[in-house]
């Protein structure tokens, strides 16, 4: 059984989703291109800024230069973080009986590190937090598996004895990859198209609490 948890940001801890689709109304006004629709966008909120801009745009996206439109987001998302942004219910409740068990954890995202960075301390929820890998870190991202062994290795614990929570596919690779067991957040940004049956996940819960259930 597990002794740490490592979470994903978007869509596991943070509903983050408010704000990056404001960003990318901004964004998508900026260059002339209609709103997109909150619920037809969201579900991709995990999947970065080229993600969600693939989304609205569809093959569009190529008439752009993507760096340059990827790099536009990130600003606009940047100068306005976390007005939209809450934790997901029953997380500050799993985080205080972590913190209480004196169970180690910490997180592993793709975020590009200055927008983790950004958006991390209006969240003092998190102040227990004992490690974080953003996108950018390790030079990799997941489904990359150095950003997790790297936490591992800050949290001094062995990859086996990790739960790494997420809502992402790639979340899932990244996590059993290194032998961790991976339990799939159901009430993250899981698309009806997602085949989550075949992301290997080692557990699917419904709500954070679950999370003790895989603990020592
Ligand atoms: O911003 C991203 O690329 C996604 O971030 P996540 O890994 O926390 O879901």
């Amino acid at each position: 059984m597990a002794n740490a948890v490592l979470f994903d940001l978007d869509g596991t801890l943070l509903d983050t989703a408010p704000d990056l689709v404001a960003a990318l109304n901004k964004v998508l006004a900026a260059i002339g291109e209609p709103q997109a629709d909150y619920d037809h966008v969201c579900d991709f909120a995990s999947h970065g800024a080229i993600g969600l801009l693939r989304r609205a745009l569809g093959e569009r996206l190529d008439e752009f230069d993507i760096g340059q439109l990827r790099q536009q987001f990130l600003d606009v998302y940047a100068n306005d973080i976390a007005s939209g942004t809450t934790l997901y219910p029953g997380i500050e409740a799993l985080l205080i009986e972590l913190d209480q068990r004196k169970v180690p954890w910490g997180i592993v995202t793709n975020k590009p590190g200055f927008l983790t960075d950004a958006l991390l301390p209006h969240f003092p929820q998190f102040s227990q937090c004992q490690v974080v890998i953003s996108g950018d870190t390790c030079g990799v991202a997941k489904p990359h598996p150095l950003p997790m062994t790297t936490a591992a290795e800050k949290i001094a614990t062995a990859t086996e004895n990790i739960l790494y929570i997420g809502d992402a596919e790639r979340d899932m690779e990244a996590g059993n990859k290194v032998s961790m067991t991976t339990l799939l957040a159901m009430w993250g940004y899981i698309d009806s198209a997602d085949q989550i049956a075949d992301w290997q996940a080692d557990g699917m819960i419904e709500h954070p609490t679950e999370i003790l259930n895989w603990l020592k």
